[in-house]
């Protein structure tokens, strides 16, 4: 049985378990479930706090987890990122009351709050940047400053509200770009079931990225249209009953349908019809 590490709480925890259960695995309906047996599709899963699941995944006791790459960098456990799940983006930035720090050099002899250390650390022994003290906190990090436990902090920014609500601004370039991942441990050989699990996330990933956009065209703009839809391979061309007229099919990314739409439209493309992809494998 292939054993997966999902994350019980936080922001991760929701989307993680929709995203399996799109991708056709079991999961809990009571939050208060540690594990969960999937005989059907002969995984396992371990219901764990999202910071742990690197611990878990690099000390081989389970052989997949989900977590942010944030918290994989952070923890410093013995595993890689295998694919990435395209939830949870996030940033990981500096930032300090508005004015008071603008770069990065002038962190030196201060001191940062923040509950990702190791990566801050890291990050700044390369900028060779030296700070007084990096202070550790669980969460609320923005109200470090204002409470007087640190000069700066360093956190997961997503649409800037809790910043902007401390009275904190950005400086210097993003840490990281952070997203949800699926990792393994690293050098360890591919678990039985891995790439099954891997072949259908993908599968979902392209589900929500992607949708099925069919139009008809006269035979004569056939390549113009074709050229707006392109496809992942190429796009299916079918003929219709009247003979001056062809039907195609493709697969479009998500974001451009309507741009997609309006350019079909006006090379002459009529009966142009949008469907989002269930499920898919490529
Ligand atoms: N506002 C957010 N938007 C997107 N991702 C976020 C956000 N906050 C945290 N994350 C991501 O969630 C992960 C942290 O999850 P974790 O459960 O530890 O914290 P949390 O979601 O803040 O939950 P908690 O309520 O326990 O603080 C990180 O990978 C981080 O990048
Ligand atoms: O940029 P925003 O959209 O405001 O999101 C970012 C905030 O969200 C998370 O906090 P959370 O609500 O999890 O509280 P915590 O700090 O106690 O973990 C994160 O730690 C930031 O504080
Ligand atoms: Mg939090």
């Amino acid at each position: 049985m292939l054993r997966i590490a999902v994350p019980n709480k936080g922001s991760l925890s929701e989307p993680a378990s929709a995203m399996l259960r799109e991708a056709g695995y079991r999961q809990r309906r009571d939050t208060r479930e540690l594990v969960l047996a999937d005989p059907d599709n002969d995984v396992e899963f371990f219901f764990l706090r999202p910071r742990d699941v690197a611990v878990y995944v690099g000390a081989g006791t389970v052989d997949v987890g989900i977590t942010g790459r944030d918290l994989l960098l952070d923890s410093g456990a013995a595993a890689e990122e295998h694919l990435p799940l395209g939830f949870a983006g996030s940033t990981f930035r500096f930032a300090a009351p508005a004015g008071t720090i603008t770069t990065v050099e002038e962190i030196a002899g201060k001191r940062i709050a923040s509950s990702y250390n190791l990566l801050v650390q890291r990050y700044l022994a390369d900028q060779g940047v030296e700070p007084a003290e990096i202070v550790h906190l669980d969460g609320a990090v923005e109200s470090s400053v204002r409470l007087g436990v640190a000069d700066l902090i360093a956190d997961v920014v997503e649409t800037g509200t809790t910043l902007r609500a401390a009275g904190l601004e950005v400086f210097g370039e993003p840490i990281l770009l952070s997203e949800a991942v699926l990792i393994t441990r690293h050098g360890a050989s591919e678990a039985p079931g891995l790439d099954v699990l891997t072949r259908r996330l993908q599968g979902v990933l392209t589900a929500r990225q992607y949708v099925l956009m069919d139009y008809d065209v006269p035979v004569s703009l056939v390549d113009t249209a074709v050229a707006l839809t392109p496809g992942l391979e190429s796009p299916t061309v079918s003929p219709l009953h009247d003979s001056e007229w062809a039907a195609v099919r493709a697969m479009v990314p998500r974001k451009q349908t309507n741009q997609v739409m309006d350019a079909l439209y006006d090379v002459g493309a009529r009966a142009i019809l949008v469907t989002s992809i269930h499920a898919c494998r490529l």
